[in-house]
């Protein structure tokens, strides 16, 4: 059974698959008479045109770890990011875009694990697994598309790929 290896979530690592939001070595400007520094355009919103930008909230319960990842999914028509609201680290596995075609390579599938201080924003079409908590309950601030049609598309591998994970 392929076993992922969970990398540190980086903006460079994560290129391909979207934007890492954080202040952490990134660029700002101060606002509010110099009481406030603005981190701006840390992620693209992505919708389509008939779309509509929309922020929820997600209280997700943890997972069984070590995890067998059975599936993943992806939004063809806007993006998705997902903000801890209380500071946790939380678990991101992904695959590229490809072809577009509703199929993924196993080999081409990554795990991350995000900071305390990171979010992150899945471009469109960039396949997810669904959110990945380590607290239970833990709750990200969503910012994502809502609209006609159908803005998911779920593949399921032949084989599972198997998470393994160190709790808190
Ligand atoms: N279904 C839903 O809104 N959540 C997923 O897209 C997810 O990425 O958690
Ligand atoms: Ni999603």
């Amino acid at each position: 059974m392929k076993t992922l290896t969970i990398e540190p979530l980086t903006k460079e690592a994560f290129a391909p698959f979207g934007d890492v939001i954080e202040s952490e070595g990134r660029d700002h400007f101060m606002i509010n008479n110099g009481s406030t520094q603005r981190y701006h355009n840390l992620g693209e919103v992505q919708l389509d045109e008939d779309g509509q930008g929309i922020i929820s909230i997600f209280r997700a319960k943890t997972l069984e770890y070590p995890l067998q990842v059975k599936m993943l999914e992806r939004h063809p028509f806007g993006s998705q990011s997902f903000i801890p609201l209380f500071g946790h680290e939380f678990l991101l596995v992904v695959a590229p875009v490809g072809d577009g075609s509703l199929n993924i390579d196993p080999s081409t599938v990554r795990a991350f694990r995000a900071n305390s201080r990171q979010g992150v924003n899945y471009h469109r079409n960039v396949w997810h697994h669904p959110i990945m908590a380590l607290r239970d309950d833990d709750e990200f601030l969503v910012v994502d598309r809502t609209g006609p049609g159908n803005n998911c598309d779920e593949f399921f591998f032949d084989e599972a790929i198997q998470l393994s994970v160190e709790l808190d």
